[in-house]
């Protein structure tokens, strides 16, 4: 289970996560919405290190990981898609997603002989790379691929670490159409395996109401709403939220509001 308990960043004045408590299980999709500037990304950054909070607590299966910087927390099987900086550029795709598929195998390939590593390795990260349509791409240079692409590689390393926590930030922005179902096809099977908790930060409505067992909202940094999508998005306060009039969690408290 992944946990967080008010978890809040400030940037000087202003606090773009507000004392965030949520819990997170496995076998659980939990999309997570709210208007541009909400605190979604922000919220993700928190969860998996890339940004230290300035108070509150992020626990993994029950390990306070508030104060480990993001690759330990990587370990620890927190995945969050790599960022095109995180990338070896100049290797290319099927590299890559290699590098990932090793390091979560880590010492465990040792009792192998080298040459079964690499193809054992290689083998895996080709799967990876079918998965997310990449194969024909896999000799490529990771720089030079379109957007689309990239933003298939990123989820295919994430998948090469086989994480606990998968989450996805808008995992299909910038996608032409035809690609937009390959990657909606991944999480959706990742959904069904029911062993791993699946964080999603999403704009689309229809794949939110599509994909999403449980939905949060986030407003003004603040949680405004947790719960089933239809209960949540039937809610007044987010649909004010959304149509953005004023209103704050402290308005329409969501006990009341349910
Ligand atoms: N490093 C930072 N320094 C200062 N302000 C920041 C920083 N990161 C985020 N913010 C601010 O925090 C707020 C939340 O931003 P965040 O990107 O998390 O929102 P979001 O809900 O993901 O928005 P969007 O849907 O547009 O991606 C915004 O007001 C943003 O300007």
């Amino acid at each position: 289970m992944l946990q967080t308990h008010d978890l809040t960043v400030r940037f000087g004045g202003h606090v773009a996560v507000d004392r965030v408590s949520a819990a997170f299980h496995a076998g659980t999709l939990t999309a997570i919405v709210g208007p541009n500037g909400a605190g979604k990304t922000t919220y993700f950054n928190l969860i998996s290190g890339q940004l230290k909070a300035t108070s509150g607590s992020v626990h993994l299966e029950g390990e306070d990981v508030t104060a480990l910087p993001a690759p330990l927390r990587t370990r620890r099987g927190l995945g969050r898609a790599f960022q095109l900086t995180q990338l070896f550029p100049r290797l290319s795709v099927l590299e890559n997603v290699r590098l990932a598929v090793q390091s979560r195998h880590g010492g465990a390939m040792k009792l192998l002989s080298v040459w079964l590593d690499q193809r054992e390795l290689i083998d895996e990260a080709m799967q990876v790379l079918q998965a997310v349509r990449l194969a024909d791409k896999a000799e490529l240079p990771a720089a030079g691929l379109p957007h689309g692409d990239q933003r298939k590689l990123e989820v295919a390393l994430m998948m090469a670490l086989d994480p606990k926590v998968y989450m996805f930030d808008e995992p299909t922005a910038g996608m032409s159409v035809d690609e937009v179902p390959v990657i909606l096809d991944l999480i959706r099977a990742l959904k069904e395996r029911r062993d791993k908790t699946i964080l999603l930060v999403e704009h689309k409505m229809d794949v939110v109401r599509e994909l999403a067992d449980r939905i949060l909202v986030l407003h003004q940094g603040q949680l405004l709403a947790d719960g089933p999508p239809a209960e949540v998005m039937s809610l007044p306060v987010v649909q004010s939220a959304y149509l953005g009039l004023e209103v704050s969690a402290a308005d329409a408290p969501i006990e009341e509001a349910a």
